[in-house]
Parts: structure tokens; C-alpha cells; sequence
């Protein structure tokens, strides 16, 4: 995604665990890349640090939404951030309306860590949602495997002694700079 202006619209979706935590932090940094921002977030916790991460959407008067569809059919991209790597089982009410909705859109969907709905470690179930841009945090899941679109890998800050206990492999060591994110879509084919 390339910074935004005020006529380009965000949908933003945002699931009940963490990975929504990153969809409402993901919110404020569109808001402050120039896209005009709405949010669907129809499962809300009450825990202090979803509460105040949706404080800080409402003072900068960011939408929240109920009608995901009515929504959609305004929106120019779409941010999946319902499911990562917790997802498991079939999709409950009311995101199964959701992901069946976004099987079939139009516009480019961009997901947040792993497609909702995908397993964590088998992928994609057949007649998942198919997103033309992901964002891996920390670590590409092995479910996105053979995940096709454009995939960037984001969440760099992993201390090296706990990458090197977890088994990752991942660009940064090599790649320098100071970019948050590094493309990983030819990298995952090597
Ligand atoms: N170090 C880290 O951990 C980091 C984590 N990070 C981020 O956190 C993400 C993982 O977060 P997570 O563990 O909270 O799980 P998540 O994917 O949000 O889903 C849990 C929620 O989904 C729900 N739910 C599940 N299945 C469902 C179903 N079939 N149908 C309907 N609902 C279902 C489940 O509901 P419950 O089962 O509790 O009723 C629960 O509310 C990870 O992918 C990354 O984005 C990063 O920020 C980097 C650091």
C-alpha cells in the first residue's frame, strides 16, 4: 500500500484477538498515511489495552461501522485483521457472513499476519478468502506457504537470541536498513 489521500477509503476488519489488536493499531497508521479510515469491530473485549487502542481511533473521529457490507461496497481496500494464527474450527457468526463476503470482492484485500480463515499450518481450506497483499509478523506461518500475492514481512524487532531458539530464518539479518517491512515474495520461492 502507498500512502493514501483523503478520497481513498479503508475498511478496516477487525477480529476479537490480538490480530484485531494489530487491525486497530493498523487503523491509526492509515488514519495517519492519509487514508479516510472506517472501522467494523462487532466483537469488542473489554481488556484496558483493546479499550484504549480504540480511544485513540476516536479521538482522531475514525468510524466505526456496523454494516460491514454496506461499508465495503464504499471502500477502496479492505484490511483483513479478524484471524492469525488463533483461528481454529469453523468460522462462528458474525464473521462467516464476513469471509464469505470477501471471497468474492472486488477490491484488493490486504491481510494482516495470515489469511482469516486459513489454518496456521495447512492454509488456505479450499475456498478461502484470497488477499492480494500480506503482511507476516515476525515469521511467514507455515500455512502461507504457498500463499501467491504480493507478502511482506513486518514485526522486526525479534530479539536474535530469541530468533535463534525459535528456528527463524527470515531476511532481516541480511537485509540492513531501517525499513519496518521487506518484500518477501520472490524470498519465500527460493
Ligand atoms: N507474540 C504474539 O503472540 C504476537 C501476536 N501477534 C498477533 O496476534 C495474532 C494471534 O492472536 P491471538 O492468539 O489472540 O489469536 P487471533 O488469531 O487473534 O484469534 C483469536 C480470536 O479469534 C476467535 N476465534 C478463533 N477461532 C474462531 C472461529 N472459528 N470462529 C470465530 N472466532 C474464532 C477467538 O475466539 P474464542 O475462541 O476465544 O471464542 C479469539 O477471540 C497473530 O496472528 C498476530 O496477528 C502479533 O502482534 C505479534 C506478536
Amino acid at each position: 500500500m502507498t500512502n493514501g489521500n483523503n478520497d481513498t477509503e479503508a475498511l478496516q476488519s477487525v477480529g476479537p484477538g490480538n490480530n484485531g489488536g494489530d487491525g486497530l493499531v493498523a487503523a491509526r497508521h492509515l488514519f495517519h498515511f492519509g487514508y479516510n479510515v472506517v472501522v467494523y469491530y462487532p466483537k469488542k473485549t473489554d481488556k484496558p489495552i483493546y479499550q484504549n487502542l480504540q480511544k485513540q481511533l476516536h479521538a482522531l473521529h475514525i468510524s466505526f461501522v456496523d454494516d460491514f457490507t454496506g461499508a465495503l461496497s464504499k471502500a477502496d481496500v479492505v484490511i483483513d485483521a479478524i484471524f492469525g494464527f488463533g483461528f481454529n474450527g469453523n468460522v462462528r457468526a458474525p464473521f462467516d457472513t464476513v469471509l464469505d463476503v470477501l471471497k468474492n470482492v472486488k477490491i484488493p484485500i490486504a491481510a494482516v499476519d495470515i489469511p482469516s480463515g486459513w489454518s496456521v499450518e495447512k492454509g488456505d481450506p479450499g475456498n478461502g478468502i484470497k488477499p492480494d497483499l500480506l503482511v507476516s509478523l515476525s515469521a511467514p506461518k507455515r500455512g502461507v506457504e504457498k500463499y501467491t500475492g504480493k507478502h511482506f514481512l513486518g514485526g522486526r524487532f525479534v530479539p536474535p537470541d530469541l530468533a535463534d531458539e525459535m528456528g527463524f530464518n527470515t531476511p532481516w539479518k541480511s537485509h540492513g536498513g531501517t525499513e519496518q517491512c521487506v518484500d518477501i515474495s520472490q524470498w519465500l520461492k527460493l
